[in-house]
């Protein structure tokens, strides 16, 4: 069956190139300058000066896309149509400026600024973890508040590191102090392992965030969490912020900090699949270490994962 050409950007055809060639863009999409003119974009941000343990996620992007060679464009567990429904580009990474962390938050913001002037939702190819405050710091200004869904091993509130307040493992505790975050419509899913005080996940209850550990999502399902989290996160806009490390390092062993006993692929797809319907605004994919990479497996669930991101946003139907 052949449809008529697309108005929309369609991902090079696995028959038209070979999946080793072509272009080295996300899902081998066209490439753009700016957001204009998109529905959503896929950036990269190289960036990994915010790490604490192993370094390499400034590789990501480029691994992420890369990997990302491997997807097709249709959906066919959730039947999204993704490129038949919104039109799609990679807007390529922005430039950070590896000698100086604090320039590269700054250069981080400016730059979703502009691409939220668009209307465009981006997702991003990360990067330690530290990208998601300047993002969320643009989010502010287009969008006021929002909500979050954020995967991860780690709570990413510490007061500080090294005494230093920007960095991978702080970002949620800035969000919060800053006013991004409305508490009150926060998840954080996967957190677990060992910690710096016996009361390190209560700050995040503190502010009202639904605290899943990863112990409460062993052995099930979590398509009836994700029934618990839409409800709290209602109807308001609603980031997404999935840090590889919330898997379980046997399925993504090429992140920086890893931590055993994490949450399966499918379990991370439930997540993602189960906020369709809510006003996403944005997501991204943060934490891949190609260098502790070695078979391209942790891109390419990362890339996946993108993709499963792309396929919930508003605007992206689903073929009956
Ligand atoms: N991987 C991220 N985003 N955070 C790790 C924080 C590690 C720590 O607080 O010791
Ligand atoms: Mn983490
Ligand atoms: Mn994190």
């Amino acid at each position: 069956m052949t449809d008529s050409p697309s108005r929309f950007n369609q991902p090079l055809g696995g028959n038209e190139m070979p999946r080793f060639g072509g272009p080295a863009t996300m899902m081998r999409l066209p490439t753009q300058p700016t957001a204009q003119g998109l529905d959503a974009a896929f950036i990269g941000v190289p960036l990994d000066i915010g790490t604490s343990n192993r370094p390499g996620a400034r590789l990501g992007p480029r691994q992420i896309r890369d990997e990302s060679r491997m997807l097709r464009p249709y959906n066919m567990a959730t039947r999204a149509a993704p490129f038949d429904s919104i039109q799609v580009a990679d807007i390529g990474d922005v430039p950070i400026n590896t000698f100086n962390l604090q320039k590269s938050v700054d250069i981080i913001e400016a730059f979703y600024d502009e691409v939220l002037s668009h209307g465009t939702r981006p997702l991003t190819l990360g990067g330690d973890h530290t990208i998601v405050l300047p993002i969320l710091r643009a989010m502010k200004r287009k969008y006021g508040k929002v909500g979050l869904i954020h995967v991860d091993a780690h709570a990413d509130i510490n007061e500080h590191m090294f005494g230093e307040a920007i960095a991978h493992g702080t970002p949620f505790r800035r969000a919060v102090e800053e006013g991004l975050l409305d508490g009150e419509r926060v998840a954080q899913i996967g957190l677990r392992g060992t910690g710096y005080a016996a009361d390190d996940f209560d700050w995040s209850r503190e502010q009202g965030f639904r605290v899943v550990t990863a112990e409460e999502c062993w052995h099930k399902s979590l398509t009836p969490l994700m029934e618990e989290v839409r409800a709290k996160i209602g109807d308001g806009p609603v980031y997404i912020s999935f840090d590889i490390d919330g898997l379980d390092p046997a399925y993504a062993p090429g992140t920086g900090t890893a931590e055993i006993a994490g949450l399966t692929v499918p379990q991370g797809l439930e997540i993602i699949r189960g906020a369709w319907g809510l006003d996403i605004v944005g997501g991204d994919l943060v934490e891949v270490a190609p260098p502790y990479d070695t078979s391209g497996n942790t891109a390419l669930v990362g890339a996946n994962l993108l993709y499963e991101m792309l396929c919930i946003l508003p605007g992206v139907q689903r073929r009956s």
